[in-house]
């Protein structure tokens, strides 16, 4: 039986403690704080994150991260994205030499740009071909609630993603794999700042065809960043680009769209900031997002005006009408 470890009690890293323990693996997960690993064991209940939920018998947390950490077969690591590299400064020492370490997470580090991937194989001296990436449309809750859904892991080597597309599936979650690791992550990044977009304008109250063209040019837009940045155009048509778009861009279940929904009813960033109760990965990838866009010249509107009404510069309600670049001639403008 594969022991495994999960970094990060949150709604997705104890839903994905959750999925492997049902899969059959003997599961540790480490939550910071030691109250919610004693509710976790003690009452098979992660009331904060995942109401409702009764979390299996092969699923026992601690707060204690070497611990969790000892004789795993492979990490999974899940906290905010801005929080890694700490998190990776204190226990990459205790991660078991040569097993793989998989990010759940979907953000990049605004300071240096950097992917997931990236920062674990920097921070923790975690060689590529052991470090692998889930991503695709995967709402934790619904997860947790064991509907069926597919995921992607995605690593340089494919024999690691299959280990851990082995180990991630069970009845009701199948893992796919990929070794577009760069696509694969970025699909998981950039439908979060579509998703902001999709929240504004259902926070100021227009209806799906605003929506379906957010998500439709939101598409292109992802994919010619991913491309520019080295990924596969393929990937971004599959799980982790459109499936997890579809998801996230009209459920009440991200936080993403949520977080866009309140300053589409006009809050300010800080406001959402403040009443977000879990973390909305999108808000802190708006800035690298733009800067790396601009480094490969690649146009990226809808960003752009997430951008300015996150800065204030642009109202809500004034998003729609400009949805393509807005500084084409009329008819130069192209769907795909
Ligand atoms: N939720 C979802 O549906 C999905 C989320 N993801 C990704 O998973 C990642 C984690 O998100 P999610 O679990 O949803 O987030 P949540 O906001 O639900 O939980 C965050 C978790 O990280 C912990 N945490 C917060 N700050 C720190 C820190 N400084 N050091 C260590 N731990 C910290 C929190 O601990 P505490 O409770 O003590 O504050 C909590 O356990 C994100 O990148 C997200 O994009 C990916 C797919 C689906
Ligand atoms: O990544 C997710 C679904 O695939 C979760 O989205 P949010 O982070 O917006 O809740």
């Amino acid at each position: 039986m594969n022991r495994v470890a999960v970094l990060g009690a949150g709604s997705w890293g104890t839903t994905f403690a959750k999925v492997l323990a049902d899969g059959g693996a003997d599961t540790r997960l480490w939550a910071r704080r030691a109250e919610l690993a004693h509710e976790i064991n003690e009452s098979r209940r992660n009331t904060q994150y995942l109401q409702g939920v009764t979390l299996p018998e092969g699923l026992r947390a601690d707060s204690d991260a070497r611990s969790v950490l000892e004789g795993a077969d492979q990490v999974f690591l899940c906290v905010p994205s801005q929080q890694l590299r700490a998190l990776l400064d204190d226990v990459s020492e205790s991660i078991p030499a040569g097993v793989p370490v998989v990010s759940l997470m979907k953000g990049v580090e605004a300071s240096t740009m950097m992917r997931m991937s990236e920062v674990i194989a920097e921070a923790g001296g975690i060689d590529s071909d052991r470090i692998a990436v889930v991503s695709g449309p995967n709402l934790a809750l619904e997860i947790a609630r064991e509907e069926p859904t597919a995921a992607v892991v995605a690593s340089d080597s494919s024999e690691t993603a299959m280990a851990v597309a082995r180990t991630a599936r069970n009845s009701y979650f199948t893992s796919f794999v990929n070794t577009d690791v760069v696509g694969t992550e970025y699909g998981g990044v950039l439908k979060n700042l579509v998703a902001l977009a999709i929240g504004i304008v259902d926070g100021v109250g227009y209806g799906e065809n605003t929506k379906a063209s957010i998500l439709t040019r939101g598409l292109a837009e992802v994919t010619e960043f991913a491309v520019a940045h080295g990924a596969e155009r393929t990937t971004m048509h599959g799980l982790a680009g459109l499936g997890d778009l579809i998801a996230t861009c009209n459920s009440p279940l991200s936080r993403n769209f949520s977080a866009g929904r309140l300053l589409g009813m006009g809050y300010s960033r800080d406001d959402v900031v403040e009443r977000m109760q879990q973390v909305a990965e999108g808000l802190a990838s708006v800035e690298p997002i733009a800067s790396l866009a601009e480094l490969r010249d690649v146009r990226m509107p809808i960003l752009d005006q997430v951008r300015a009404v996150l800065l204030g510069r642009m109202l809500p309600r004034e998003i729609a009408p400009h949805l393509t670049t807005g500084n084409e001639p009329e008819g130069e403008t192209h769907d795909f």
